[in-house]
């Protein structure tokens, strides 16, 4: 069960705001590990989790990375969210799934990842409206729900004017925070975005806010925290995922993850 003031309590006494991302290619694993490309993946997981979990009070697994191994990857994605939940309980676990769907389908969704698996949080595109984002509310979760993403290809729609001039991830944070508390929702703004970020924090100073885009993206860490922490000097979560699953591919790859996950603390 978490709240925004659990989090940001884990988060000041951590000292870190890092999410480390499970986005797991089997063609990136260290040649020295071998097996099945099931014992592959769980064995990088959990060594990767091990070595970072001190450095990190959340972890993102995106889904997608799974789903393309068929039907052993849904078994790899269970047992990875079980194996974090278990050791790891204070650890904040985020699917990154990006539904969005009407709210009977939803309410499946819903279903899969919160109570099949142990999922604290899911992330949603909230293009079908307020709608269906609702099934996804719980006591003790969050929805995620994607603002103004760090691709350029957000300049396509989310940049974009509504008729009153304001941009639509503006439209979108407005209406979703009316409708929903700041234990219930977050919203994913990406760090390549840094003017706009700034404004994202004052337009819910009390939200949680999830950013992808530093490392392999490029974006600069600390200049997204400044940006981004709110006045308790919290509230957001960075993640970062194949700067810190690959920082090396040799045998030295859990002391590379630990030291790359390390330079977020602050
Ligand atoms: O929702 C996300 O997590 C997400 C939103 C977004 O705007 N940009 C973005 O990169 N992501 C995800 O964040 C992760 C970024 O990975 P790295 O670029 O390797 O750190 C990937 O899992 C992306 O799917």
């Amino acid at each position: 069960m978490f709240s925004k003031e659990s989090l940001d309590n884990l988060i000041l006494s951590k000292r870190t705001v890092l999410c480390v991302g499970l986005d797991t290619d089997p063609a990136k694993i260290p040649a020295h590990i071998t097996g099945t490309t099931k014992q592959k993946v769980m064995e990088f997981n959990t060594s990767i989790i091990k070595a970072t979990h001190k450095y990190c009070v959340a972890y993102k697994i995106n889904v997608a990375f799974y789903e393309a191994l068929g039907m052993e990857g849904w078994q790899i994605l269970f047992h990875t969210a079980e194996y974090i939940k278990s050791h790891y309980p204070q650890h904040f676990l985020i699917a990154d799934a990006k539904r969005g769907d009407i709210g009977n389908t939803a309410e499946r969704y819903a279903k899969a990842f919160y109570d099949e698996m142990p999922f604290d949080a899911i992330t949603l595109s909230p293009y079908m409206g307020i709608d269906t984002v609702a099934p996804f509310i719980r006591r003790g979760k969050f929805a995620i729900v994607l603002a103004l993403t760090s691709n350029t290809g957000a300049s396509d729609f989310q940049l974009q004017p509504m008729d009153d001039g304001k941009p639509l991830y503006q439209k979108v944070i407005e209406k979703f925070s009316e409708k929903f508390g700041r234990d219930e929702i977050m919203f994913v703004t990406g760090a390549t975005h840094s003017p706009m970020l700034k404004s994202v924090r004052s337009l819910v100073p009390d939200y949680y806010l999830l950013i992808p885009g530093v490392g392999a993206q490029g974006a600069d860490y600390l200049t997204t925290l400044s940006n981004a922490l709110n006045a308790s000097g919290a509230g957001v979560l960075i993640n970062s995922s194949r700067e810190i699953l690959y920082a090396s591919s040799n045998d030295d790859f859990e002391e590379a993850a630990a030291a790359a996950a390390s330079k977020y603390e602050f």
